[in-house]
């Protein structure tokens, strides 16, 4: 049994059929990257999986248990966090306080010196806003309150997006670590180069169906398949 098990989900906006029959399968400690060009319904799909957007058909079963029509905090609760593309993070609270919150209604979690061990960078702004922070700092902020609710598998949407590559370079190596730590992460990226460095398996999304699947260092032989549904 695989952590994650997803199948034949069909998603929808209103009368807009979004996504047809995704199936993924995600294994414990492993990294994963979903990748496809704008609007290929990657962002749909992590929604369909967290219980932000409801799969009007198909199965999604984390651990083994069903959560496909469950509500966002219910599947939270059942251990898959999603980190939003937008760094949801709260501006009128500093960083110490958005991570104590977000912990707050978790059934296990992690002391905020584990989340400051990973991020230290957390750990010396940790009085300031959440508003005062530079974008690479809310995307940590924005990783550690969902680190903090001890999560089996985390969903990063598009976490490298408008960051400078020093930060980009500091937050792969954060992810490396925590996979190293047995942390479960499936993401979303637009550069495929950071997307192959973290990821030792990808799914390619394209029209809203899964149209490749394998290793990354197959992918990386595979040219044609990366110009056909990646290339601009
Ligand atoms: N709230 C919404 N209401 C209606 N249609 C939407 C909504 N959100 C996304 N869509 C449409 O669904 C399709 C898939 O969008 P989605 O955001 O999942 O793609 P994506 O692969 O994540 O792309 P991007 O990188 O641009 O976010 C697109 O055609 C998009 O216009």
């Amino acid at each position: 049994m695989s952590l994650l098990e997803v199948s034949g989900v069909n998603s929808y906006y209103g009368d807009s059929h979004i996504l047809f029959d995704v199936g993924m399968r995600v294994e414990k400690n492993e990294v994963v990257a979903l990748l496809g060009r704008n609007g290929a319904g990657k962002s749909t799909t992590f929604k369909s999986l967290a219980g932000v957007v409801k799969p009007k058909t198909g199965s999604v079963k984390l651990d083994g248990v069903e959560v496909a029509g469950k509500k966002a905090h219910e599947i939270a609760m059942a251990g898959l966090q999603l980190v939003h593309e937008e760094r949801r993070v709260f501006g009128s609270l500093n960083v110490e306080e958005n991570i104590v919150l977000a912990g707050l209604t978790a059934k296990n979690k992690w002391p905020l010196e584990r989340i400051y061990s990973i991020f230290p960078r957390l750990h010396e702004r940790k009085t300031s806003r959440g508003t005062d922070l530079s974008g690479g700092e809310q995307q940590m902020l924005a990783i550690a309150r969902a680190l903090v609710r001890d999560p089996k598998i985390i969903l990063l949407d598009e976490p490298f997006e408008g960051l400078a590559p020093v930060i980009v370079q500091d937050l792969i190596r954060v992810c490396h670590d925590l996979a190293k730590a047995g942390q479960t992460i499936v993401l979303i990226e637009q550069n495929l180069a950071a997307a192959m460095a973290l990821a030792s398996r990808a799914y390619i999304l394209n029209n809203g169906q899964i149209v490749h699947e394998g290793t990354t260092a197959e992918l990386k032989k595979q040219p044609e398949v990366i110009q056909r549904y990646l290339g601009v």
